[in-house]
């Protein structure tokens, strides 16, 4: 194999973008991703599944005089979203959709690995193709089954996430938090059922629920500081089974999301008095879960942030923007509490927005990020 062309690469996106899989269960991904690792020139790549995390690769550069390894980190898993595109290489996985940009950002690696594969860097790289970023907090979970030991811990990682609202291939970063925490919220309320024509002998759960919703949503309006903010969305409701049948189970799942860890506990801590106060009013069992994982606010490191922000600017080739906190959620924020580093944004230029089913990427992006993120590695191991 020698350099991938920009064709190249949009071919491996395509095939990416067909064969989308779910948090935990990226097998074909992981298979396909190996078999392009592995046509690549490997004089000095190693490549490891760990056995922790079987769906997880890591691949080590070894560098020519290296003084640190630096991480460079790629999410792999897609979203529960049937796809609505109409483009001609749209998901063969009913249901199931790289909604979130996920392929994108694995081509980019891909990109950079296939760069370094032909140019040996100074420093070593290491790259890790990472399950489950929509759920389940894959970074977190790698890092607790120790995958990051002796030769395989980055000094430093950086990773990017895809951006709709820039064009396509503008870098976007900023000093300090990036990206929200964010907590997964699951509610079951617990009450009794019934014959529709019999209310007074049952608990109607959805009655409950009804008004459980509209006291959440009080939350962030009256509870939170409004220059500092936060989000409660409730995006899956059930409930019932037939029109006469009164239900006697609720359930809803939602995510809260907040710039600073103090605002998430904040918020976790009112969610619980409002389930504990429709618990009591209506006589019923409201169960609260709570399940923050990984997804810890993304704060970047200052010193890395700084020399990343300083380089890209003065590319003429690259389109940067000093961005906006955003409270989209990501686990490499847990990542990067464990090691110093940076996430940025490539912007793909799209009218829809991520994790919607007609996400379309601007696939110039792809290259346009393999050459920003390339120049900004020898960069950073020149200095
Ligand atoms: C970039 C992005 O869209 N990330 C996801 C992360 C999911 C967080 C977690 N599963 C939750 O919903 O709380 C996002 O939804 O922001």
């Amino acid at each position: 194999m020698t350099l991938l062309t920009e064709q190249d690469l949009i071919k491996i996106r395509r095939h990416l973008h067909q064969i989308p899989e779910l948090a935990l269960h990226e097998v074909q991904t992981h298979d396909y991703l190996l078999q392009v690792i592995e046509s690549f020139k490997q004089y000095y790549l190693e490549i490891r599944v760990p056995e922790q995390s079987p769906t997880a690769i890591l691949v080590l550069v070894k560098g020519k005089k290296p003084r640190r390894t630096i991480g460079y980190r790629t999410d792999i898993d897609a979203l529960p979203v049937e796809e609505k595109t109409g483009l001609p290489f749209s998901s063969k996985h009913p249901g199931v959709m790289h909604a979130c940009g996920h392929d994108v950002h694995m081509t980019v690696a891909l990109g950079l690995l296939n760069y370094f594969s032909e140019n040996q860097p100074q420093d070593n790289l290491l790259f890790f193709f990472q399950p489950a970023e929509e759920s389940e907090s894959g970074g977190k979970q790698a890092y607790e089954k120790g995958i990051f030991e002796d030769k395989w811990k980055p000094d430093e990682f950086y990773g990017l996430h895809d951006n709709p609202a820039l064009l396509a291939g503008a870098i976007g970063c900023r000093m300090g938090t990036l990206f929200a925490g964010t907590t997964e919220v699951n509610i079951d309320l617990i009450g009794k059922s019934g014959h529709a024509a019999f209310p007074q002998n049952a608990n109607d759960t959805v009655v409950a629920m009804a008004s459980l919703i509209m006291q959440i949503q009080t939350i962030i309006s009256r509870s939170i500081d409004p220059i500092q903010s936060g989000v409660i969305t409730l995006g899956k409701v059930d409930a019932g089974t037939i029109r006469n049948v009164i239900a006697g189970h609720a359930r809803i799942e939602g995510t809260i999301r907040g710039l600073t860890q103090k605002m998430i506990l904040n918020i976790d801590h009112r969610l619980q008095d409002v389930c504990d106060g429709v618990a009591r009013s209506f006589n019923m069992d409201v169960k609260l879960n709570l399940n923050q994982g990984g997804y810890w606010p993304v704060e970047n490191n200052p010193d890395l942030t700084r020399s990343f922000i300083k380089y890209m600017k003065k590319q003429p080739d690259v389109n940067f923007i000093e961005t906006e906190p955003a409270m989209t959620g990501e686990d490499f924020g847990y990542l990067l509490a464990k090691f110093p580093g940076v996430m940025f944004w490539l912007g793909v230029n799209d009218d829809s927005q991520l994790h919607s089913a007609t996400l379309t990427p601007d696939e110039k992006s792809i290259q346009r990020g393999v050459d920003a993120i390339k120049g900004f590695l020898i960069y950073r191991m020149e200095n």
